[in-house]
């Protein structure tokens, strides 16, 4: 099987206290996945730990089948990783939305014409426009989340890990947000408790339990109900 993460036998601690133990997961290319499962069970922490933001403690892990070690195999993958962080004021770059939308890009060696030209696509594409020359430390909660999202969406990565990617959106904005979810082609593992949301957009949802995680029975996609109103579990 083909696959963009590969997580053999993973055990955590924080503190000194065990959150998990022989974590075994697969996510293939291309594929959509949710982890679940109550507060403080160590959802980000595992995605800090895919990212390399966390160093491995016992296990192995594996992206694009590189084994990753050390900093500099991280480093090496940096570019094919997007990381949509829980707290949005963690994401930020540059002060004003398009400069900080168009950040990654101009980092990455892409002209000022082109960098301009494809955040004004992203933020239309998003519905912020009007945000373009705002501080993004004046925006409200969904606005900053929808600014964090265009910074991550607009690199392409070949794997998104979006840590509770529907905190403080309207209704209106979750559907969007399903939609362009919906339309990328890539492989994307999203942390939440909004069971409508995931359910509407993953493939396959996995449960953080202490004896590990485990797949949850499959579900119907798409399904996102309308009535629900962000419904959480
Ligand atoms: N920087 C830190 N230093 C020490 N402990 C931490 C730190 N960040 C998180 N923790 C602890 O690690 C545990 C797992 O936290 P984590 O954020 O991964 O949980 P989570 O499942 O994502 O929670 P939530 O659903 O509330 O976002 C928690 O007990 C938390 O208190």
């Amino acid at each position: 099987m083909s696959c963009s993460v590969n997580i053999k036998n993973l055990s955590t601690s924080r503190d000194g206290v065990r959150l998990y133990e022989n974590v075994t997961l697969d996510v293939s290319h291309k594929e959509k996945i949710a982890i679940i499962g109550p507060n403080g069970c160590g959802k980000t922490t595992l995605l800090e730990i895919i990212a390399g933001l966390r160093s491995l403690e016992e296990g192995t892990l594996e992206l694009f089948h590189q084994p990753m070690h050390s900093l500099e195999d991280f480093k090496s993958m940096r570019h094919l990783i997007g990381y949509l962080f829980q707290d949005s004021d963690n994401q930020f770059l540059a002060p004003v939305v398009e400069d900080d939308v168009a950040f990654s890009l101009l980092a990455s060696g892409v002209s000022k014409e082109e960098a301009k030209l494809k955040t004004a696509m992203m933020l239309q594409d998003l519905g912020i426009a009007h945000l373009a020359k705002k501080i993004v430390y004046h925006l409200s909660g969904g606005e900053k989340k929808l600014v964090a999202l265009a910074g991550v969406l607009i690199m392409e990565p070949k794997l998104m890990l979006l840590d509770e990617p529907t905190n403080g959106l309207d209704q209106a904005m979750q559907l969007r947000l399903v939609d362009i979810l919906g339309r990328i082609d890539k492989s994307i593992i999203i942390v939440s408790h909004h069971k409508a949301f995931i359910e509407s957009v993953v493939e396959k949802i996995y449960e953080i339990t202490p004896q590990g995680v485990i797949c949850l029975p499959n579900h119907a996609t798409p399904k996102y109900p309308k009535d629900t109103q962000g419904s959480r579990d």
